[in-house]
């Protein structure tokens, strides 16, 4: 059986105070509903990763962001042990550049967060074990195995 493939993106700009924020969503529907997430998602048949993000960026917050301003910070592999089928392998971008005014779509509700106040209890849980560094110029390379209720990490490996 082969991994379904996604990709999440993290757009960060200098805020007030000079602080970095990042642009963040809460799901509305699927898998995550009600979890502050990156936008991202499924890539399509034949995508690459850098395509589908590029689409996922446009489709769910009406930015539109290069290609070559994307930066691939890494790579994660997310297995559910109870539900095999959820398991996931995701490509992480971060991005500085775009055009356009960020705008809810019906997966996010966005808004802009400091990075050095992320409350990472309303993000998937994994993201406490690696998402500070990426969103301070760091790279992953990590595996997350989930527990029966799918949302707690179980297991990790973070390189
Ligand atoms: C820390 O960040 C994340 N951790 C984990 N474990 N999973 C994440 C994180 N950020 C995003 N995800 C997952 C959650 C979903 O399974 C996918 C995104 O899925 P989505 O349903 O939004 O995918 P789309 O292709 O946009 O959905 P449609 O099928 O509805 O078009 O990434």
């Amino acid at each position: 059986m082969t991994v379904t493939q996604v990709c999440v993106c993290y757009l960060l700009r200098t805020g007030d105070n000079a602080r970095v924020e990042v642009l963040l969503g809460r799901k509305k529907r699927g898998l995550g509903t009600g979890k502050l997430v990156g936008p991202g998602g499924k890539l399509e048949v034949d995508e690459t990763p850098v395509q589908a993000i590029v689409r996922e960026v446009a489709e769910e917050t009406g930015l539109n962001v290069g290609a070559q301003e994307l930066h691939e910070a890494g790579f994660i592999s997310y297995t559910f042990p109870t539900q095999p089928e959820l398991d996931q392998q995701s490509t992480v971008f971060v991005g500085r550049e775009w055009s356009g005014t960020p705008a809810d779509s019906d997966e996010l509700e966005l808004g802009w967060y400091t990075i050095d106040d992320l409350d990472y209890d309303q993000m998937w849980d994994d993201a406490r074990h690696w998402l500070p560094a990426v969103l301070r110029g760091g790279t992953v390379d990590a595996e997350f195995s989930f527990a029966e209720d799918l949302n707690s990490v179980a297991t990790h490996t973070v390189r």
